[in-house]
């Protein structure tokens, strides 16, 4: 296998050039479970820990390695290895991790596209596309919007959605699709890139495995031939959370990307909300909420239809939520220093201590 099936390219190179990584081997974090990792290298798979220091310069969770991320190994026999170092990553998908309040947890990391699904049928839910368009602005992750089971469908009914869709929604590429009937499953394939690496966002239900299966159907059998052959240094697993696309694209499925929710940071409000933004900056006050302010441009432009009232009252939601979401994380980081500083005042105290 070359690196760059796996999506290494010059940037990762600039990288570890620059990071003095030349002496390391370069590996890509294909499964996470409970600080132990499986990495792919170009001499196959390895298990890997990370380096104590590692461990002991970690601040948070976000300085620990995650599914999507190129490391910097030592190889210690052929199957086992140590991460000396995270790569920077280019996007990070991440969430508030559950119980902790303010405690991020890391989803995924390098990744260059998310398909946002929704099924044609119940589910669909503008507000819900907005939303995760919310999430791919934050995580520095390029959005394209899936229709999923238009065979439930009508075209009449599917042009009224698009047209919807397209009133409050544009420049993200739509694509309107059935797993089951294959219609549109095709042009989908086509746009997939070599060596990008792409995710599947969406609620419970609309299609994400279904669609995972159609596009890797193959590469599964693929990889699996591979490690038949088990070459040394090969490590065999069956489970693996960044799969091999056919036509050289890069997914990865996890169970955290079910679970994604606004918390995990929507400071990509900006960018869904464009139109909202521009008219911001009409405002007669700097710090206007657009919610009761005279003189607020906003709000004058939702009352003229220049902005869609719903998609405005989701974004005066969303924006609410994102306060929430940084008090929370700013208060926890607060906690974390003070029983940081508390730490070091003991060691100091320790180390005068004649005792
Ligand atoms: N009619 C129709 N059914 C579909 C289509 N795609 C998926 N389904 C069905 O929808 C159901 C849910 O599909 P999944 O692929 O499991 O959905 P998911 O998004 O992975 O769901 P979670 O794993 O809960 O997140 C299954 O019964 C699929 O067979 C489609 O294009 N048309
Ligand atoms: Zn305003």
């Amino acid at each position: 296998m070359k690196l760059e099936d796996f999506g290494y390219n010059n940037k990762i190179e600039t990288l570890k050039k620059e990071n003095n990584l030349e002496a390391f081997e370069i590996g890509r974090v294909i499964l996470e479970h409970k600080e132990r990792y499986i990495v792919t290298t170009v001499q196959g798979e390895y298990e890997a820990e990370i380096t104590g220091n590692l461990r002991y310069t970690a601040n948070t969770r976000e300085d620990f390695p995650a599914v999507g991320d190129w490391v910097a190994l030592v190889m210690y026999d052929s199957y086992n290895s140590i991460i000396h170092k995270v790569l920077p990553r280019s996007s990070m998908l991440a969430r508030q991790a559950v119980g902790q309040s303010g405690d991020i947890q890391i989803i995924a990391t390098n990744i260059d596209y998310a398909f946002i699904v929704q099924a044609v049928d119940r589910d669909f839910n503008i507000n819900r596309i907005e939303r995760y368009l919310t999430i791919c602005n934050t995580s520095n992750i390029q959005p394209l919007i899936i229709l999923n089971k238009i065979d439930l469908i009508d075209k009449l009914s599917l042009n009224t959605l698009m047209d919807d869709l397209k009133k409050r929604i544009n420049a993200v590429p739509i694509f309107a699709i059935s797993s089951i009937s294959k219609q549109g499953v095709e042009q989908l394939k086509e746009i997939i890139s070599k060596g990008k690496t792409y995710c599947l966002l969406g609620s419970s239900g609309v299609g994400k495995s279904t669609l995972v299966n159609i596009l890797t159907n193959t590469s599964l059998m693929k990889t699996k031939n591979i490690s038949e052959h088990s070459k040394k240094g090969q490590h065999t697993t069956t489970h693996r959370e960044l799969i091999l696309l056919d036509n050289g694209g890069i997914i990865i499925d996890n169970p955290g990307m079910r679970e994604i929710g606004i918390a995990s940071g929507s400071y990509g409000l900006e960018k869904t909300f464009e139109t909202i933004y521009e008219y911001s900056k009409q405002c007669r006050f700097k710090d206007c909420t657009h919610t009761i302010e005279i003189g607020c441009a906003v709000i004058a432009a939702v009352d003229i239809g220049e902005i869609d009232q719903s998609s405005y009252e989701n974004y005066l939601k969303m924006q609410k939520e994102k306060d929430h979401f940084e008090s929370t994380v700013a208060e926890k980081r607060k906690k974390d220093k003070n029983f940081g500083k508390m730490v070091k005042q003991f060691k100091n105290l320790k180390k005068s201590s004649k005792f």
